[in-house]
């Protein structure tokens, strides 16, 4: 079966940096894996992210994202790809401020003008699998750190993307609301979501991921199955 992302050679050397971010990258995730992307800070982790969002395009190489040839888009182009492709979380949320929850989830949705019937009902069926529905009214100020991550995944899955993308997801919140979001990304996972999981805590990525890629400098120096990941870690009941 092919590949859900696929990169082929990819390099990225940043305007005015000396060494390139990532080089000579491939790497090929199925649909339905949970990756974990290790590595210390500066060896290229979120660039590879970045890539794959087409937040940005590799210097050389290709990246493919089911149909889609991600390297070659332009911004209309990359902007419509992650608004049906992609759900992104990052370690600070980036939740609007003068948004209710529910708002900040439809936002996504409405940017993708699908029927916002359809998206309103998914939005409150996130809710209530996330156990957010009692907070659909509140302002992102007034929550937890842990209640505003489960607003950025369900922002993020609103338009039910064919990738997940988490960058840092539990960097800014505390140790059980962070076992709390890495429980609720192993059932997305569990359903069918395919997961990519930038991480420097190697707990995160035991638990939660069955495959972990070690990177350094910008190249891949390990890819390993994880028996021990996506396996018997408390689950929240959530679907895709
Ligand atoms: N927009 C940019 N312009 C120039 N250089 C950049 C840019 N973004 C990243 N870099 C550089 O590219 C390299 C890889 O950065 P990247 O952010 O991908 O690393 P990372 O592994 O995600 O780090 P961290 O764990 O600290 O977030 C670093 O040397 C960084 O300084």
């Amino acid at each position: 079966m092919e590949p859900l992302v696929h990169l082929r050679n990819v390099s990225k050397q940043y305007n005015g940096a000396g060494t390139p971010a990532v080089t000579g990258v491939n790497l090929a995730i199925a649909q339905g894996e949970a990756v974990a992307i290790m590595g210390p800070s500066g060896s290229g982790k979120s660039t590879l992210l970045n890539l794959i969002a087409a937040m940005d395009r590799p210097t050389t190489g290709t990246v493919r994202v089911g149909r889609d040839r991600v390297d070659k888009m332009n911004e209309t182009a990359a902007a419509k790809y992650r608004r049906r492709q992609v759900g992104m979380i990052f370690q600070f949320f980036n939740l609007l401020d003068d948004m209710t929850v529910m708002d900040n989830i439809l936002l996504p949705a409405q940017l993708a003008r699908g029927r916002s019937d359809c998206a309103r009902q998914r939005a409150d069926e996130l809710l209530d699998r996330l156990r957010m529905s009692h907070r659909r009214d509140a302002y992102p100020a007034r929550l937890s750190g842990g209640e505003r991550q489960r607003v950025a995944i369900a922002r993020a899955l609103v338009n039910r993307p064919a990738l997940l993308l988490a960058d840092e997801p539990t960097g800014a919140v505390d140790t059980r609301a962070g076992e709390e979001i890495g429980a609720l990304l192993l059932d997305l996972n569990s359903a069918g979501q395919t997961l990519i999981l930038v991480t420097h805590n190697p707990e995160l990525a035991a638990m939660y991921a069955s495959r972990v890629i070690s990177v350094a400098d910008g190249r891949i120096r390990s890819d390993s199955a994880n028996p021990a990941g996506s396996a018997g870690a408390p689950g929240m009941g959530v679907q895709r």
